[in-house]
């Protein structure tokens, strides 16, 4: 599957340390997995939860879900050995923690020749999101929103105006450079109505997904980042009418009383695209 079109709409974070969870998530239809070995796991279990998820992802049934390992930062005492662990592991990616600079990226590179994906989640991080987003082998960012709160001493908002610069910054980055970039945890895994609002936020601001930490989220994350059914049928349209037009000589077509132009339909190519890989996903 061509990386830049894999879906990523859900994406959960399972406990490097948790059996349960990791035997469960084979079961779960998210797009891909964040395999914790950072926040989700104790100090004094560090060490054990590493060989954990080596041997649950070495036993496989995963099946097309992206297996993403996020390591400890290379500055803790675990750091070094979780990356080069992972190299090894049966995985598609290493996610480093708090990331500020794209020398940090250097250095795990030096470690593992999988592709980097990168917490943003301080306000260096922010600063700097353009050059870690230019980073050679990084492909995707997460946003660690509850890091950034607790750096920012923000209060949580519904409708997150003081995450709205950080949450700008970082979608500039990964779209200038075509990394992928999901959105950060909505930690009230029983708030089912503030999940979705939240979704339909971050689908809207351009997002390609959200990171999940509980199984109940799973549905609704996938719903708000998929084509809607009106999406796709709109976008077919819009290819027809363009190509319609072209044909008469004309560069612009009328759909439903709004001008349809080239840029118009690489968008509703794309449309159709992410529909027909999430699609490919259940076959
Ligand atoms: C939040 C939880 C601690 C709740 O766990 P629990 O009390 O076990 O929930 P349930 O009893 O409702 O669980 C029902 C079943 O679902 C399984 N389960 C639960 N969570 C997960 C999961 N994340 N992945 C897979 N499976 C999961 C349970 O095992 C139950 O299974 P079964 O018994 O077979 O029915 C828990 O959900 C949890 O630990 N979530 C993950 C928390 C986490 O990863 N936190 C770190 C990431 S958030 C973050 O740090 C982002 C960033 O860095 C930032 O700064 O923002
Ligand atoms: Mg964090």
């Amino acid at each position: 599957m061509d990386l830049t079109l894999r879906p990523y709409r859900s994406v959960l974070y399972i406990p490097g340390s948790k059996d349960r969870a990791l035997d469960k998530a084979r079961g779960l239809p998210v797009d891909a997995i964040i395999f914790d070995l950072e926040d989700a796991v104790s100090p004094g279990e560090k060490p054990a939860a590493r060989e954990t998820l080596a041997a649950a992802l070495a036993q496989g049934g995963y099946g097309k879900r992206s297996k993403i390992v996020r390591i400890n930062g290379l500055e803790t005492e675990w750091g070094e050995a979780d990356a080069k662990a992972a190299n090894d592991m049966d995985c598609d990616a290493v996610l480093l923690p708090k990331v500020e600079s794209p020398e940090q990226l250097d250095a795990l590179a030096r470690l593992t020749d999988k592709p980097l994906w990168a917490m943003m989640e301080t306000p260096k991080g922010m600063l700097n999101a353009a050059a870690i987003g230019a980073h050679p082998q990084l492909m995707g960012m997460v946003m660690g929103t509850n890091d950034l709160a607790k750096e920012l001493n923000s209060r949580f908002r519904a409708d997150r105006l003081p995450m709205m610069a950080s949450l700008g910054l970082c979608l500039l980055a990964a779209k200038a450079t075509g990394c992928v970039i999901v959105d950060g945890v909505y930690n009230a895994f029983k708030d089912d109505a503030g999940l979705k609002a939240e979704c339909d936020q971050g689908r809207d601001m351009g997002f390609d997904g959200k990171t999940l930490i509980h199984p109940a989220q799973v549905e609704i994350a996938n719903a708000a980042f998929a084509p809607t059914e009106a999406e796709v049928e709109l976008a077919k349209r819009q290819i027809a009418a363009f190509e319609e037009a072209e044909k008469a000589g004309q560069g612009v077509a009328v759909v439903d009383g709004k001008i349809v132009e080239n840029l118009h339909v690489a968008t509703a190519q794309s449309v159709l695209a992410k529909a027909e890989a999430i699609a490919a996903l259940g076959e």
